[in-house]
């Protein structure tokens, strides 16, 4: 069972045709980059994938559960990081993460326990008590991690999870994703402008005017040269 299974999916806003009939999976374990230039439909495609867009074309499943006939098992299985932090900035570390395992229905001594592990994973055990506002942007960037990774999902989505980040502190977050990916076989599906996120082993999605241009592992992909001229190539060659 893949992590992500996208099959034949479009979606038009009025006239305009956002994705045309875009397939792809994602296999568990897997960190796959979405690679695209503006206006090529990432937005579009997260929109569909975390159920803000629905559309009639094509289907989506989430570690094996389709968006449509079974969302309640697909959204329970997908954690998402938005490119727009969504912290409450007055409150502590913890009580953003107790917050959320409201939302989701776990509550008392196993919410508890949940937000102790979510914060060993990314390295934040011991700020717990520190208030959002009080961390820097890489810290509230993994603390939004950690969030969504609360309801222990199977799929990671992220969008632009760096921006704005130091290069330090986006080395940081982008290495430790990729090492969830490996330890504990999450998927995850990760968009990108920035080519130097991407590793070799990575599977990469180039989309481009609401296609896929390419799909395949970085390594194969470039071949020895640089992901970014590669990916300027492309999408030059395409327009
Ligand atoms: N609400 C909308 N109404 C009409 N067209 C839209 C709407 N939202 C997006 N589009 C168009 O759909 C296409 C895909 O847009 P989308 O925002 O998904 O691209 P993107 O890859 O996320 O771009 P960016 O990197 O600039 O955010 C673009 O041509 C865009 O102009």
């Amino acid at each position: 069972m893949n992590g992500l299974d996208v099959s034949g999916v479009s979606f038009a806003y009025g006239e305009k045709q956002a994705l045309r009939d875009v397939s792809f999976t994602v296999a568990p374990g897997r960190f796959c980059a979405l690679l695209g230039p503006n206006g090529a439909g990432k937005s579009t495609l997260f929109s569909l994938l975390t159920r803000l867009f629905t559309t009639r074309d094509g289907t989506i499943k989430i570690a094996g559960h389709d968006l449509e006939t079974d969302a309640r098992g697909a959204m329970a299985r997908i954690g998402v990081v938005f490119q727009q932090s969504t912290l409450d900035l007055d409150l502590s570390v913890r009580r953003n993460l107790l917050y959320f395992a409201a939302l989701h229905g776990l509550g008392g001594a196993q919410a508890a326990r949940r937000v102790d592990e979510v914060l060993e994973v990314m390295d934040m055990g011991t700020r717990a008590r520190e208030r959002a506002r009080d961390l820097n942007g890489g810290h509230r960037r993994r603390l939004e991690i950690a969030r969504a990774l609360m309801h222990d999902p199977a799929v990671l989505l992220l969008d632009e999870p760096t921006v704005g980040l130091d290069a330090a502190s986006r080395a940081g977050i982008v290495d430790h994703v990729h090492r969830l990916c490996a330890d504990r076989g999450l998927t995850v599906f990760w968009a990108t402008h920035l080519t130097d996120e991407v590793w070799p082993s990575d599977q990469v999605l180039i989309l481009h005017q609401g296609r896929i241009l390419a799909d395949e592992t970085c390594a194969d992909l470039t071949q020895d040269t640089d992901l970014r001229d590669v990916f300027l190539i492309m999408t030059q060659v395409a327009a």
